[in-house]
């Protein structure tokens, strides 16, 4: 299996210093070339179980294990997008992506592999304008080439639309769509939106709270681009919005007793 995640737990020290579980026997396995988004309500532990694949966070007790090898700490295998693009401002769009390739490339070669991949995020003229000139989507183009330019065996996507408008959010899903195809990464998606969890993903993870955990891992098995399976994918949505809906029910009645013993 090209990701494997078994029985990940994670705990960590609320205010009272008392270990609290967020994330509780996380089994996941993901194979090469997989788009998978994980989706769920606020706060069952989406980014935690992200940044934990990405090596940023210790889980508490579990294994990762990616191509074979057992993951402990970040790794160059690993690439990484945020929701906020988080570029140099004093850099140009092409030194943002080169950054981090300087250490092992040329500088001939570190601008060759930055202009692919800003050709890929369709943004080629605009690889010597500084990161203000261009627009929030733009610069979220430019830290998906800058991941992708490290040639990571593993793409890590926290929410990284969550802070565009509907609109740039719809152009870059076709963006992204066309650089799943093209480079057949695979993909590790956080997001709120069913909606865009239905149309980028070969497998929607949807996961529950108190304790984190994964409540489904739906298939869909419908050709790209996903409007033309619209009706199908229907039934999806009312599906994993059943099972959300029990979990918000929950939140909202646990809510409702602390406010009521205090
Ligand atoms: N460093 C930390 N210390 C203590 N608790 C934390 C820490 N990071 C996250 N948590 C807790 O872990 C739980 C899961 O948080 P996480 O941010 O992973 O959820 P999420 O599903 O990504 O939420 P959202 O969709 O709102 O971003 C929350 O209850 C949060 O308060």
């Amino acid at each position: 299996m090209f990701l494997s995640i078994e029985k990940v737990t994670k705990q960590f020290k609320n205010r009272e210093n008392k270990a609290e579980t967020v994330l509780t026997d996380i089994d996941l396995q993901v194979k090469e070339g997989e788009f998978v988004s994980i989706l769920g309500p606020s706060g069952c532990g989406k980014s935690t179980l992200l940044s934990i694949v990405a090596g940023l966070t210790p889980h508490t007790t579990g294994e990762l294990i990616l191509q074979g090898k057992q993951l402990k700490g970040p790794g160059k295998e690993r690439g990484m997008v945020f929701q906020q693009a988080a570029l140099f401002p004093w850099l140009t769009v092409e030194e943002n992506v080169m950054f981090p390739l300087r250490k092992e490339l040329s500088k001939k070669d570190a601008q060759e592999r930055a202009h692919k991949y800003l050709s890929l995020v369709q943004l080629s003229p605009y690889a010597k304008h500084s990161p203000h000139e261009l627009s929030g989507g733009m610069q979220q183009r430019v830290s998906i080439a800058r991941a992708l330019a490290m040639d990571p065996a593993l793409l890590l996507m926290d929410e990284p639309f969550g802070a565009l408008d509907e609109q740039t959010r719809s152009r870059l899903h076709e963006v992204l769509e066309e650089v799943f195809l093209e480079t057949k990464k695979t993909i590790l998606f956080v997001t709120h939106s069913i909606h865009e969890a239905l149309k980028l993903s070969d497998r929607i993870v949807v996961m529950g709270t108190q304790p984190g955990r994964i409540l489904d891992v739906i298939e869909l098995d419908f050709p790209r681009p996903r409007e033309q399976a619209r009706e199908e994918l229907v039934k999806y949505e009312d599906r994993i919005k059943g099972l959300l809906k029990s979990e918000i029910d929950k939140v909202i009645e646990k809510e409702q007793q602390y406010a009521t013993s205090r």
